[in-house]
Parts: C-alpha cells; sequence; structure tokens
C-alpha cells in the first residue's frame, strides 16, 4: 500500500536552494514564504565586480568568478563562465543532502484554483517517496494521495526505487529550443497537469535546470552542468548534458527521477537569436548525443556516482571526440569536476552506493 498522507517536513537543515544569477534577486521576494527557512547558494556569473543585491532576511553564501577560481585552482576551468551551467559548482561547495535550483525569472505559479503553488514542497515530497522505473503505473504516481498501484502492477515492484530527481515544469514561457521560439513567439503554457511521473528505466528526457530538485547524496556528482558559455563551441545544453548522464547512471544504480509537479512560474523569454546561436551545434551534435547515451553500459563494478561518471567520461572521449573535439575537452572537465568534487566532499568520496543495482533480477 503506497504511504498514507503525512504532513511534508520541511528539511530546512537538509537542503540548499542554488540560484545561478547574473541578475538582480528581487524575484526571491515573492518566494519569500517558501524559502525564508533555506540557506541559498548563490552563484553570481559573469563580472565579479558587479555588486548583486539579496533581499534582507535570507540566510545565504554568494560566490562569484573570483571565488569559484580561489576555491577550485586550476580546477576551476570546468566551471562553466557567462552561462547558467556555472550553478554545479553550488552543488558541489554545498554540505547539504538535497539540492533545489531554480532561475532568477522563475516566480511563484498558481495552481487551478488559484493557490500559490510551494514548489519546494512539492519538490521534497516528490523526493522523499519512491519512484516507479520498472513498471509504468497508469495512475502515475502511486504515492500521491488519492491514487495507488492499478490492478496488474506486480506486487514485487511496489516498494518502487529511492527518488534521486524531482524535475518540475513551468507555466508561462516554455523551456522551448530557439527554432519552436522563433516560430512560436507568442505561444504560453496554460496547460496545469496535475501529475508526477517516473521516467521509466531505459528513457532519456530532456533535463530543465530552471525549476529542478535532487539528493545530492544520491547522485550529486552526477550533476556536471558542463563546459557551456565564454570560450566554448554551445551553450544552453548545459541541464540537457548533465540530465542524460543522470539518467544512464540512476538506470544504472537502481534510482528513480520524477517529472511533472510542482510548476513555476516562468517569467522572461531570452533572446531566440542569442539562443540559436548558442544551441545550433547541440541541436546538430544530439543527433549522435542520443544514441550514444542510449547505447551506454556500465560495468557492474561501477557502484559508485564517481566510480559511473568517470566510466562514462572515458567513454565519451572514445565515442564522442570523434564527433568534435569540444567531447574530448568535456570527457576530461568530467574528470577534473570529479577530482573538484572529491576534493570539496572527501566522505562522499569513499562512499559506494548503498543500492541494489536495479530491482532483484
Ligand atoms: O550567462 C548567464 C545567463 C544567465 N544566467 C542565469 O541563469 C538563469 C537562466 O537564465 P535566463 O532565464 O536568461 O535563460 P533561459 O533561456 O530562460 O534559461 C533556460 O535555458 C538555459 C538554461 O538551460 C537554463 O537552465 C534554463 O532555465 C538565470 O537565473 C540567469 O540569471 C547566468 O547565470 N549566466
Ligand atoms: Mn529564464
Amino acid at each position: 500500500m503506497a504511504s498514507s498522507v503525512s504532513p511534508t517536513p520541511l528539511l530546512k537543515d537538509q537542503l540548499d536552494i542554488v540560484i545561478p544569477t547574473i541578475r538582480n534577486l528581487d524575484f526571491l521576494e515573492m518566494w519569500r514564504p517558501f524559502f525564508q527557512p533555506y540557506h541559498l547558494i548563490i552563484v553570481q556569473d559573469g563580472d565579479p565586480s558587479k555588486k548583486i543585491n539579496v533581499p534582507e532576511g535570507f540566510d545565504y553564501e554568494l560566490y562569484n568568478r573570483n571565488d569559484i577560481n580561489r576555491i577550485l585552482g586550476p580546477k576551476a576551468s570546468c566551471i562553466s563562465f557567462k552561462d547558467s551551467a556555472c550553478r554545479c559548482f553550488g552543488y558541489m561547495v554545498s554540505k547539504k543532502k538535497y539540492i533545489y535550483t531554480i532561475d532568477d525569472d522563475c516566480f511563484v505559479a498558481k495552481d487551478p484554483s488559484g493557490k500559490e503553488i510551494n514548489a519546494l514542497q512539492q519538490h521534497i515530497k516528490n523526493l522523499l517517496s519512491p519512484s516507479t522505473p520498472y513498471f509504468f503505473n497508469t495512475l502515475y504516481d502511486p504515492y500521491a494521495e488519492g491514487a495507488d498501484f492499478v490492478r496488474g502492477y506486480p506486487f514485487s515492484l511496489r516498494e518502487g526505487a529511492p527518488t534521486a530527481v524531482s524535475h518540475g515544469l513551468w507555466l508561462n514561457i516554455p523551456d522551448y529550443d530557439a527554432p519552436t521560439q522563433l516560430v512560436k513567439p507568442l505561444e504560453r503554457n496554460t496547460r496545469y497537469v496535475d501529475a508526477v511521473m517516473t521516467i521509466p528505466k531505459g528513457t532519456l528526457f530532456p533535463m530543465c535546470g530552471m525549476n529542478l530538485a535532487f539528493d545530492r547524496e544520491l547522485i550529486g556528482p552526477a550533476m556536471y552542468f558542463g563546459l557551456m558559455g565564454d570560450g566554448q563551441p554551445i551553450g544552453r545544453y548545459d541541464d540537457m548534458w548533465a540530465g542524460w548522464c543522470t539518467k544512464v547512471i540512476c538506470d544504472h544504480l537502481g534510482l528513480g527521477v520524477k517529472t511533472g509537479l510542482p510548476y513555476i512560474w516562468h517569467s522572461k523569454a531570452s533572446n531566440p537569436f542569442v539562443n540559436l546561436k548558442k544551441e545550433y551545434k547541440g541541436i546538430f551534435w544530439q543527433e549522435d548525443l542520443i544514441p550514444f547515451f542510449q547505447s551506454v553500459s556500465l560495468p557492474k563494478d561501477c557502484t559508485s556516482v564517481q566510480k559511473c561518471y568517470i566510466e562514462l567520461s572515458k567513454q565519451v572521449k572514445e565515442k564522442l571526440g570523434k564527433v568534435d573535439d569540444y567531447f574530448n575537452k568535456l570527457a576530461d572537465a568530467m574528470v577534473t569536476w570529479i577530482e573538484a568534487w572529491d576534493e570539496l566532499n572527501p566522505s562522499a568520496a569513499k562512499s559506494d552506493a548503498a543500492l541494489p543495482n536495479g530491482p532483484a533480477k
């Protein structure tokens, strides 16, 4: 029987909110009722001499590029500059079990009843309840209030798998790629779909970093947002790369990834022409990237996220290095990221994933 209804714990001492920003943080005023109890990690991108004002009353730490260079030294080369991908530095320096990351142009949305959505609470609910990657439940989340496993659902699979990622969605400005933005400039997402689903094992998905939460202890080292922005041939594929790496590792380690509720209100449409320039190589390359990730197989002795990620970086170099030399650089940066992660998180560096490698065969 799926869990009965109990209040969602705040987890205020177990969760950090990571915000990449080149703007001001006035958006926090709208989130204050939901975010004030939490510690914020603000990753200031762009010009480090620019002063970012954080509204009064929030507990935060702020890192700019000088801080990243000071803390990581030469390893700072793996952290993107002038791209929201810089946010992954916040994941690395956090000491908490959970991360929630949100963009500074994302606001509190309302559900169809007009009630303000506490996105963070829904993400916590998603992360604290199991996922069902091995068999699709046609009533969606069986652990949600008023739902359960449907007839025919194997009882041997009803315990589910630990949830590593909770991927939220967006009302108003949807996360479209540049070509779609260009042909549908006025399209707004007004559809509120009241569902949380587990993305089945063996299926990839386009992970958006705008409204994303994850269990840092289960999957944190896989959440590297790649080499994007300044000096790189590609942008706006930071979260996509992290999502593909994360999903194949979650599948291997027997972890779940959920998508759906909660919604946020995404307010700013970034410039489609600028986005096209950033994305165009990604749009072309991903026709090779997706078959690569679909064919990834990780050895049984990859029993920790770090080991999986290092193995993945070897396969990236071997199989994608021939697509473009960028992937050789990215593969090296993946290793640097893990080295930096383990340097900043020494205790976690030793731990293997304490999880079976999927359901009992
Ligand atoms: O150089 C930069 C540009 C932006 N940021 C911060 O990143 C957040 C997203 O920026 P923005 O809202 O302008 O871009 P979107 O196109 O809406 O972002 C989506 O697509 C790109 C990424 O995948 C992103 O995750 C998606 O949300 C915002 O907080 C900016 O302040 C930055 O740090 N550096
Ligand atoms: Mn935005």
